[in-house]
């Protein structure tokens, strides 16, 4: 869902209609991702799908992860982006719908540049002693401060990190948030902010993606 999707829907259209076209691929998995799932709207969608790519596109990251595949919308965009022999990592905990971002990712060109775990992010970042080039973070909003310390180490300078949903369909602006997610997802904002080690921006895409570049 987008801001201007809820507000301005014919402002979303316009942003639709000129912006590059997706390719077939992701046509039918965002419509069998709205057919088969309970929660289509967790999908990154046409928009953010294009940016990903361009994103992935200039930087030509030799090792990528995400974290949070759901039906692998994200992931394909992505890959859209790695050079020869580059792979992309993504990670997701939910068994049950494994079998849609399996049965994508085999179809794709990029089935041998695809590594899909079901595995929880945080172990994952405990294990793990591989640097990224670009990293998509877009799971649960409640670890997000854990990930972004997890990531650190992990980055190269240059490195580039994209949290998803950072706005948090605007609750960012309360003050006493209630909500765990809204008050984690503020306090994340806040830390990358005050951080000499990152240049960042929030860009208002969708529900807000907050981009940061490694120094
Ligand atoms: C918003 S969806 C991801 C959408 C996807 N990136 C896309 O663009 O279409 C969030 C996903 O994160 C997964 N998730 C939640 N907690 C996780 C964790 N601790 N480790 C890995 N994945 C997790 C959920 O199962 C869900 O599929």
């Amino acid at each position: 869902m987008s801001y201007f999707d809820e507000q301005l829907p014919e402002m979303d259209r316009y942003l639709e209609q000129h912006a590059s076209s997706e390719p077939e691929i992701l046509k039918s998995l965002r419509k069998e991702t709205y057919q088969k799932t309970t929660q289509p709207h967790m999908i990154s969608g046409y928009q953010q799908g294009r940016f990903l790519t361009i994103i992935s596109k200039i930087l030509r990251p030799e090792k990528i992860l995400e974290i949070g595949t759901f039906t692998g919308y994200a992931t394909l965009c992505l890959a859209e982006g790695l050079p020869k022999g580059g792979v992309i990592t993504t990670l997701d905990i939910n068994e049950e719908l494994a079998y849609l971002p399996k049965k994508y990712f085999a179809e794709s060109e990029f089935s041998q540049q695809i590594d899909f775990r079901i595995q929880d992010a945080k172990d994952f970042l405990k294990e793990t002693n591989e640097t990224f080039d670009l990293v998509f973070i877009d799971a649960d909003k409640e670890n997000y401060v854990e990930y972004f310390h997890s990531i650190k180490p992990k980055l190269k300078s240059g490195s580039v990190v994209m949290f998803d949903n950072v706005l948090w369909y605007g609750k960012v602006l309360q003050e006493n948030p209630k909500q765990k997610s809204t008050q984690v997802i503020r306090q994340l904002n806040e830390l990358i902010a005050a951080d000499e080690d990152f240049e960042n921006l929030i860009l208002p895409l969708r529900d807000g993606v907050n981009l940061l570049r490694k120094i």
